[in-house]
């Protein structure tokens, strides 16, 4: 029983054309369907044609013995009208295919990015740090525009080409049963040939996959605006080029290999099959010579076999490419079916509005997957309504990675973070982020408008100034803003026609403004004022409270002076929690934090 579950279980990983097919149908229904019937169409009329062939060639060689050649010359034009007319619809269908053809490919690309985008959205913050996930991420945009189309046209195709064999085999099997059998073995090496390489393809694919990005990245190092100072200062464009260059060239080489390889065992495969395939002309022609058949089966016969060579040679390569087609949509699966590890609770509770104990810490250690080190050690740590709490701590300390957890981008892998007694895994996790209005350190710079910049904090909010201009002020962003050409409709950064570019600390002042416009109960500034000048740091800070009302706060910054007005500062080290109380109470303890105080204070002394 179990045997038997794990076989079908097995066939149904190792089958993987459906549900491409399924992503076909569901970019555009009525243009797959314009698509396959086109096809049908046009692999039909090709079969009409040869028998129209015959026809006239029977007519014309019957007429050579007819007294009223009028009549016989009437029959050949009406057949050569038809002719006429199958070739113009063959050349219309051919237009429409085309058009079609592209029309479906487009909207299937764009699809299959949405899919991509949608699971890019939907996987945890986790995958982003794992180079695995990336070489997925590479193989699945890979094969996604073009595969799953791919199968639907070979399957469309296959179809074609069975019937259009079948009718071609019946007619050659009339002649001589071994003329059909010619026909199938004359095939078969190139299907072998074919087989074997798409394994070997796809497996040094997949080994180079690594290769491949670290080329990619080495591009967009000598490309994006964000490395150009540093190329130029240090002068390592040639150095990154070449190093580019060699990646490529040896991907280049090992590819270029491979496809000699395959040349060869094709160049054999061929040869065998013209062999044999001229074997079978010669038979034809001896029995027309014999006078077994007429000029018109000769004609006939002989267009046979070539269709037919051609119908079985698309037959089995439109197999084997469906087997190279099952092989590489393991790479987009591979992704596809990427699962999140931060998971929605099965019966969310409501979040607590207006939260009334706060946020608490349990005994919470926590260690990335791709570490052997604990990042957070036994946080003990609570956050109550309208508190201003502050976290200090060297690099490294595990800051960042604490506000990781309370919005969980992670969970903990011990203890539990509560919100009123509730932990944070019973929550829904966009009720939960919704509640909290974070900047990190790493905040994005959008290339949008100065207005969009701050409303894409709350997108629920109507897209009008009011709010967004008093966000704008408290951060200090305003003073940038009005200064720009367009105001708050300029765009920001020099990706795009008339953007304006902003110092780091101005860039700043527009991300904090964010996340004074977010309507959340809680507000998280990690290093929100580092790149500010002390001026704007001090307007910021000086009035924070009344910033926030009675948001709580936590404050992650390396300047104590910033974070002396919390109602609690908690030091890190090494990912734990080695002092906690207010600025006095820490001065007076004389230990970590008085020191580091005391080493900044003296600075401006
Ligand atoms: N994505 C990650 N994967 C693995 N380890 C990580 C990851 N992010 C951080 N770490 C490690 O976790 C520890 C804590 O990092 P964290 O970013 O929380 O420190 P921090 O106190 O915010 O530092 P900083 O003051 O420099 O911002 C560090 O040792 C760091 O190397």
């Amino acid at each position: 029983m179990k045997a038997g579950k794990t076989l079908r279980y097995k066939i149904q990983q190792s089958l993987r054309i459906l549900p491409a097919l399924r992503l076909v149908w569901n970019s555009s229904p009525r243009l797959t369907i314009a698509f396959v019937a086109l096809l049908w169409i046009q692999g039909l009329l090709p079969v009409v044609s040869l028998y129209l062939t015959k026809l006239i060639v029977d007519t014309v060689a019957a007429s050579v013995n007819v007294a009223d050649k009028g009549a016989a010359f009437s029959r050949v034009l009406l057949l050569l009208g038809f002719f006429v007319a199958i070739t113009l619809v063959t050349t219309l269908c051919s237009s429409l295919t085309e058009i079609v053809y592209a029309a479906q490919s487009g909207r299937l690309t764009d699809y299959m990015q949405n899919v991509l985008h949608a699971k890019s959205i939907e996987v945890d913050l986790e995958y982003y740090e794992n180079s695995e996930y990336y070489d997925a991420l590479q193989r699945a945009q890979k094969e996604a525009p073009s595969r799953p189309g791919q199968i639907l046209h070979r399957l469309g195709w296959l179809g074609l080409s069975s019937i259009s064999l079948i009718a071609m085999l019946g007619l050659l099997l009339s002649l001589h049963w071994a003329i059909g059998v010619i026909l199938f073995v004359a095939a078969i090496p190139a299907l072998v040939v074919r087989v074997r390489y798409s394994g070997i393809m796809y497996h040094w694919q997949r080994r180079k996959t690594a290769q491949e990005r670290q080329a990619g990245y080495l591009s967009r190092i000598l490309t994006t605006e964000q490395h150009a100072k540093e190329i130029r200062l240090f002068d390592l464009g040639s150095f990154f080029s070449e190093w580019y260059l060699r990646l490529r060239r040896q991907l280049y080489q090992e590819n270029i290999a491979m496809i000699k390889r395959q040349s060869v065992a094709n160049l054999g495969a061929q040869a065998t099959a013209t062999t044999l395939v001229f074997a079978a002309y010669g038979f034809i022609i001896y029995q027309t010579m014999q006078g077994t058949i007429r000029f018109g089966d000769l004609v006939l016969y002989y267009q046979a076999l070539q269709r037919g060579q051609n119908d079985l040679k698309s037959l089995l390569g439109g197999l084997s490419g469906l087997y190279e087609d099952n092989l590489f949509l393991a790479n987009l699966y591979e992704f596809l079916d990427l699962k999140p590890k931060v998971v929605e609770p099965l019966h969310p509770k409501p979040f607590p509005i207006p939260m009334q104990n706060g946020i608490v810490f349990n005994h919470v250690s926590f260690q990335y997957a791709t570490t052997k080190r604990q990042a957070l050690q036994n946080i003990n740590l609570t956050i109550r309504p309208g508190e201003v709490v502050a976290l200090v701590g060297e690099n490294g300390s595990g800051k960042t990675t604490l506000i990781k957890l309370l919005c969980r981008l992670y969970d903990p892998t011990f203890g539990s973070i509560t919100i009123d007694g509730i932990d944070l895994r019973q929550f829904e996790i966009a009720a939960l982020r919704r509640q909290i209005s974070v900047i990190f350190q790493d905040y994005t710079k959008y290339h949008l408008t100065a207005k969009e910049n701050i409303w894409i904090a709350n997108i629920n909010l109507p897209f009008t100034n009011d709010k967004i201009i008093a966000a704008a002020r408290h951060s200090g962003a305003d003073d940038v803003i009005s200064k720009l050409p367009q105001g708050y409709d300029t765009i920001l950064g020099k990706l795009f026609e008339q953007g304006e570019e902003l110092s780091i600390g101005q860039w700043q002042k527009i991300a904090l403004a964010r996340a004074f416009l977010r309507d959340s109960q809680l507000i998280v500034l990690d290093e929100p004022t580092s790149a500010l000048d002390p001026k704007a740091e001090e307007e910021v800070f000086h009035n924070f409270r009344q910033l926030i009302k009675n948001q709580a706060a936590i404050l992650i910054s390396h300047r104590l002076s910033t974070v002396r007005m919390a109602d609690c500062i908690y030091v890190m080290a090494n990912g734990s929690i080695i002092e906690s109380g207010t600025h006095e109470e820490l001065i007076n303890l004389g230990n970590s934090y008085a020191n580091l105080f005391e080493t900044q204070a003296q600075h401006y002394k």
